[in-house]
């Protein structure tokens, strides 16, 4: 089968976090029509860790892919659309998947010298699979975990082709925000008898807009996002609980701490002000992805000389990205490769040029072998 059929197929069974069921046994048959004698293959929850025997192995060398996919329905009218209703690959795992397989299958055919391991990762978009992966491997399989690791995401707006990424920090550090505001809800005529949650959400709201505005320094950035805000049940009630759903992103684990302290105490004021409850729940959060510099620049070099791509140093971003949590124990890098489609990241049209699949797993594997 070739790698376009594969990504095909994977597309189509879209799972969220920790209920890749479908999409692990799928990959596990897929490894399992390889020849075995240079493979180990072990299971982590709905993840799989994959060993290649090097030949004359001095090091571990790691290739990291995430699995699972979002709750987004999905629009982009191709013919192997998701058959998971209510779900869509549209961060691009299904390609991510399947360039560890194309490269998986190059490895056997082409024995590599150092020990190569593949981590297929679970729940990479929520709650997070890299930390609690990373955590079992050095609790009950220590030979299994890598003495440096490399992951690729793909960037839509880049052509096929494109290998980019930058020394030191790539992605942010983020965390999710969940506000519950509880307080008095009543008929839409008697206002002096309620205490209107949609007006304290709505300060909320504002007040949490000053957080970057106010208290960061200028010069360090940071994102405090709500996406998604509810509030009361029909036009005339005044309602009684709202919620703000939402992330936070900054370039540094200390500015994290900082905005979350800003958040909890405009939340305490709002809640005296306004007599009401507020709860807030930071949900999952992720390690920045911080690259060691040689590495990325030997991505960087190795893409300028294949055959195949080229290199672009590119500007650090505010996305997340749990793989951050490998690379804050492990040397190694992560890298953006062009999918050139018009449609961004978690959009329900994002549909990435299938050219990439092969450019990928031909790069990655010749990438790989000049560690
Ligand atoms: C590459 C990418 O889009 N990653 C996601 C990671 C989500 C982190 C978490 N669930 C959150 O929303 O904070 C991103 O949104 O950047």
């Amino acid at each position: 089968m070739n790698l376009i059929e594969i990504r095909q197929q994977l597309h189509k069974i879209p799972e969220l976090g920790f209920q890749e069921f479908k999409t692990q046994a799928y990959l596990l048959n897929m490894i399992a029509t390889l020849p075995q004698h240079t493979l180990e293959v072990v299971t982590w929850r709905t993840g799989i860790v994959v060993k290649v025997m090097g030949y004359a192995s001095e090091k571990k060398i790691g290739w990291r892919t995430d699995i699972d996919g979002l709750p987004i329905t999905e629009n982009t009218g191709v013919s192997f659309a998701s058959e998971h209703e209510g779900y869509m690959h549209a961060c691009g795992h299904d390609c991510h998947m399947t360039i560890a397989l194309g490269l998986l299958k190059k490895l056997v055919a082409e024995q590599p010298k150092h020990d190569t391991i593949l981590y297929f990762q679970p729940a990479e978009e929520n709650p997070g699979g890299a930390e609690p992966m990373l955590a079992w491997l050095k609790a009950e399989r220590p030979d299994l975990v890598p003495d440096v690791i490399f992951a690729a995401h793909v960037a839509p707006e880049y052509p096929v082709g494109t290998i980019a990424t930058k020394p030191g920090l790539l992605f942010a550090n983020t965390s999710e925000l969940y506000i519950d505001i509880t307080s008095v809800g009543g008929h839409a005529a008697f206002p002096h008898q309620t205490k209107d949650a949609s007006v304290i959400a709505a300060n909320v709201l504002l007040q949490l807009q000053t957080i970057v505005a106010r208290n960061m320094n200028p010069l360090d950035s940071a994102v405090v996002t709500i996406g998604k805000m509810t509030s009361g049940t029909v036009q005339n009630v005044i309602s009684g609980a709202a919620r703000l759903e939402g992330t936070i992103r900054t370039t540094t684990p200390e500015a994290m701490t900082r905005i979350k302290a800003r958040i909890e105490a405009i939340c305490a004021g709002i809640a005296t002000g306004f007599e009401c409850d507020i709860e807030i729940d930071y949900g999952s959060s992720y390690y920045e992805v911080n690259n060691t510099p040689l590495y990325a620049e030997k991505i960087l070099a190795f893409a300028e000389r294949f055959s195949q791509t080229t290199s672009y140093e590119c500007p650090a971003a505010m996305t997340g990205e749990d793989f951050g949590y490998f690379l804050k124990e492990i040397p190694g890098a992560l890298f953006w490769t062009g999918a050139n489609t018009a449609y961004g990241l978690h959009h329900d049209k994002m549909c990435p040029d299938e050219a990439l699949l092969d450019v990928n797993a031909d790069f990655v594997h010749a990438f790989l072998q000049t560690l």
